[in-house]
């Protein structure tokens, strides 16, 4: 069983769907699941639709209208007049529209997670529908019947054994299998999500639980570059990679892949692919145990919309174990992510990511000890095996208000002019 995953820029439109049908023709569709993430920007639009929901009624049919056109667009250029996939798209887009109206729960997490499925439930409809039409014999599964987790709406954890259960009970070998990305189910079936740009970690998961050949992930880059095309120039293909490597360059914010999609992966020492779904018979770059960085070239990662906190002790007093312990215990409750720290005697910086909207009330309790200054917006510039001249050139011109650095990586927190 091989697991192929086609992300939102593999959907955005009627000739990407097409490609998907040549890129299996190319490669074979028997024995084969594929999983897809919802089409270009829905996830965006739909994000729109419950930012209205709670915050302006009114505009809550205009944003899910917005969404079902773009659908209709696209399938109204792939399918012949009266095809039933029209029928399938306008009921999709009703339930979601009758699960706002119905709906009483205030929890903002449980509302994102009902809604969001509905671009993956969509986009999954379709190419399985535009696959038949082609002669491509599949079937359309719902991963949330098999992707089991707790009900940590929007960012949720996997219950490895239903879930390795599940799945083994309901793929078998011979087949052609279409499910979605990114969604999946708590106890009581309610639909949880994995974290945005999380449907490479569904594939993952298949991947994990079917003991798959491999996984490969179709981008709209050749395959993992030495820094991201968008941010740098002559970027050059990472023909081999190890899989701490990866993981290191996709914790750090090289968005090419999702952070957690090796670990299933490493366990099991199944290899990872990312490939060009522009040029599929390109080899792309290869990921797996203990190779050797080819070629071996700095690689640059960016993360931008940081947030740069210190804090010091109000009486000048040492920030201690139980401080950092503290301060650890709110960044978890706050669900900020931690991608790089440092301390002194009487003082603690820590660069986070603010996922889910709590800064404010974290800044809050954080004042009632500390004293605390913070910057918004900064960006984080990881460098690996990068030389001093490199990384100077890098630099020049830009104001750094933190700088990490050991044998490999070096970090730094520039400020955004
Ligand atoms: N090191 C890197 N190598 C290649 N692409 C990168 C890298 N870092 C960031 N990217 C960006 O990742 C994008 C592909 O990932 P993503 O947009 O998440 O795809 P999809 O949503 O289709 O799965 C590329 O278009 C590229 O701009
Ligand atoms: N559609 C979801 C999940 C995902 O992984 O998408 P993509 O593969 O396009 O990054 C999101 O945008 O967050």
């Amino acid at each position: 069983m091989q697991v192929f995953k086609f992300g939102g820029a593999s959907v955005k439109d009627a000739d990407s769907v097409k490609n998907i049908a040549t890129v299996l023709k190319k490669t074979g569709f028997t024995n084969k699941l594929i999983v897809i993430s919802a089409m270009g920007k829905t996830t965006n639009a739909l994000e729109n639709v419950i930012h209205a929901y709670f915050n302006d009624s009114t505009k809550v049919t205009d944003t899910i209208e917005t969404c079902l056109d773009y659908h209709l667009d696209i399938i109204s250029i792939l399918f012949p007049k009266g095809h039933a996939i029209f029928e399938t798209v306008h009921t999709l887009f009703k339930q979601l529209g009758n699960f706002l109206e119905l709906n009483k729960s205030p929890n903002y997490d449980f509302v994102y997670d009902q809604v969001i499925c509905y671009g993956e439930l969509t986009s999954t409809h379709i190419v399985s529908a535009f696959l038949s039409e082609n002669n491509i014999k599949n079937q359309w599964i719902d991963a949330r019947e098999l992707i089991k987790t707790d009900a940590n709406y929007r960012d949720a954890h996997v219950d490895w054994e239903t879930t390795k259960k599940n799945i083994q009970d309901t793929i078998q070998k011979e087949g052609l299998f279409v499910t979605q990305g990114f969604v999946a189910s708590e106890g009581n079936n309610f639909t949880t999500t994995l974290g945005r740009e999380g449907s490479d970690y569904t594939g993952a998961i298949f991947a994990y639980c079917l003991n798959a050949e491999n996984l490969t992930i179709w981008k709209d880059v050749p395959g993992v570059l030495n820094g991201d095309p968008r941010v740098f120039k002559n970027t050059k293909l990472l023909k081999r990679i190890s899989y701490n490597e990866a993981i290191e360059m996709a914790f750090y914010g090289a968005s090419v892949i999702h952070p957690k999609t090796l670990q299933p992966l490493q366990r099991k020492e199944i290899p990872l692919y990312v490939k060009s779904f522009i040029t599929p018979e390109n080899p792309g770059t290869y990921i797996g145990k203990g190779i050797q960085l080819d070629p071996m070239v700095a690689c640059f990662i960016v993360k931008k919309n940081q947030i740069l906190i210190s804090l010091s002790s109000i009486d000048f007093s040492f920030i201690m174990e139980e401080n950092i312990s503290d301060i650890f215990n709110l960044l978890h409750i706050y669900k900020m992510k931690v991608t790089m720290m440092q301390n002194s005697a009487i003082s603690f910086s820590v660069c986070i990511e603010n996922k889910f909207n709590t800064l404010e009330p974290l800044l809050k309790k954080l004042r009632a000890t500390y004293k605390v200054r913070w910057n918004e917006g900064v960006t984080l510039l990881t460098a690996r095996h990068a030389s001093p001249n490199e990384m100077n050139l890098l630099l020049h011109g830009r104001k750094v208000l933190l700088k990490q650095e050991n044998r490999t990586v070096t970090q730094y927190v520039l400020k955004e002019e």
